[in-house]
């Protein structure tokens, strides 16, 4: 059940910067935006959403230490700072035109995810908690900015035995629930990930769920990386994947593979459906002469695919509409192959309701920074495991200012 324990509630919105670089590691998307309410009355207004492309050595840098490269503590820190300072200058150009804002919150860039152990899995340890690493700390943001920072917003629910994964749910909860209608929030970022959102009836807190669906635009990046030799980084429009054909066996194949049947919470990230999982496809499309342009929709119907099997075998019952955002909302071609497996189910964006598909995590973040200050508790155990709901973020004050 979410409870909120919220302090004393400010009288005027409150102006935030919610900052986020996911798995795509495509650059860092900032939104600003005036938040009030806190959780039914929560109400959001973007004033400005902008992506910061990394600049290109620190991208590479991200992709090789996601990818297992190992690097020196030497070179942790200064990542670390490097990423710090590239998320302090997406702050400062995002307020530019705008009144200042007072508070940030910063997911960070993930470069390495670890789920928590489940029953039955070896470890060494009598209790085996996840592990999630996020760099840019906050404590440098603060300091560049100026501004109050939130930062490691999984590390509380981590510590609680969850996922620390997804963290979105329970603010699609409060901004995209309708009274009649069941809706799956479906964001194809990286990874992909679904909130459950029943219609807003008895009990429908109680009954919002969450997960990691598995791989979003990760294994098709990578495909178009390797078919372009990177003169290409993604599919634009799912273009390319529309001229070819799904090879189904395949799809049949890698749709056998553990993490789509495990049941939720769950959460996943480039550690599985990353390189080596890709070169794997592309040996296992090797095998049967696939052309580029069928390995991409090979691919792209795997994405498809997990995200409905997911639905099919762990909702109660299917939702009325899915609202797609993150990045792969735009991959019309992979919309289309939603629609056609969802059958009658309407498939459209959140723009489409009023909420930027590009920019909604970002807004998240700076909702669960804003909670945060509020001593609302961001996380969603249905969705992410843990024991029980917890404050989430470290903040970092901007005492110096
Ligand atoms: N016009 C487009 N057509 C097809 N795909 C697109 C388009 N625009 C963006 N994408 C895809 O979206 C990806 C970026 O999505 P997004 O920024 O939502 O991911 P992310 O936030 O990094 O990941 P995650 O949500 O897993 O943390 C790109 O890597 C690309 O594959
Ligand atoms: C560890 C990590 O960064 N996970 C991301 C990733 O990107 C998508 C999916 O995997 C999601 O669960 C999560 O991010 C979103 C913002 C979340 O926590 O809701």
């Amino acid at each position: 059940m979410l409870q909120s324990k919220s302090k004393s509630l400010p009288m005027h919105p409150t102006r935030v910067i919610g900052l986020m670089s996911g798995t795509s590691v495509d650059g860092i998307d900032a939104a600003l935006v005036e938040i009030c309410g806190t959780d039914l009355d929560l109400k959001i207004e973007l004033v400005a959403g902008e992506t910061y492309s990394y600049p290109a050595e620190l991208q590479e840098k991200i992709l090789a230490i996601c990818a297992g490269a190992a690097i020196s503590m030497a070179e942790l820190a200064e990542l670390d700072d490097a990423i710090a300072l590239a998320f302090s200058q997406a702050a400062q150009n995002i307020q530019i035109g705008h009144p200042p804002a007072t508070l940030i919150g910063s997911h960070g860039q993930t470069v390495y995810h670890r789920p928590p152990q489940i029953n039955g899995e070896k470890t060494s340890l009598p209790l085996s908690l996840g592990y999630s690493l996020q760099l840019g700390r906050g404590d440098l943001i603060s300091r560049l900015t100026g501004i109050t920072t939130i930062s490691n917003f999984r590390v509380a629910d981590i510590a609680a035995g969850g996922h620390g994964a997804p963290l979105v749910p329970r603010v699609d909860a409060y901004l995209l629930s309708h009274p009649q209608e069941g809706r799956c929030i479906q964001n194809i970022g990286g990874i992909g990930n679904v909130a459950y959102i029943p219609a807003r009836c008895d009990n429908w807190l109680s009954q919002i769920l969450g997960w990691d669906t598995g791989p979003g635009n990760s294994l098709l990046d990578l495909a178009v990386q390797h078919f372009t030799d990177g003169a290409k980084s993604y599919d634009e429009n799912g273009t390319w994947a529309a001229s070819g054909t799904p090879y189904h066996p395949l799809v049949e194949k890698w749709l056998s593979q553990d993490y789509f049947h495990l049941p939720p919470p769950k959460s996943t990230g480039r550690e599985l459906f990353g390189v080596t999982y890709f070169n794997n496809c592309l040996q296992d499309a090797q095998v049967y002469q696939l052309s580029p342009a069928d390995v991409l929709a090979t691919i792209t119907e795997l994405t498809a695919a997990s995200i409905v099997h997911s639905y099919r075998t762990f909702l109660p019952q299917m939702p009325q509409r899915v609202l797609l955002c993150g990045g792969g909302s735009r991959n019309l071609y992979l919309k289309h192959r939603l629609e056609l497996l969802l059958a009658s189910i309407p498939v459209l964006t959140t723009d489409d309701v009023g909420l930027s598909a590009a920019f909604k995590e970002a807004i998240a973040f700076a909702v669960l920074a804003y909670w945060r200050q509020l001593g609302i508790p961001g996380n969603l155990p249905a969705a992410t495991g843990a024991e029980q709901e917890v404050l989430l973020g470290e903040v970092h004050s901007n005492s110096t200012a």
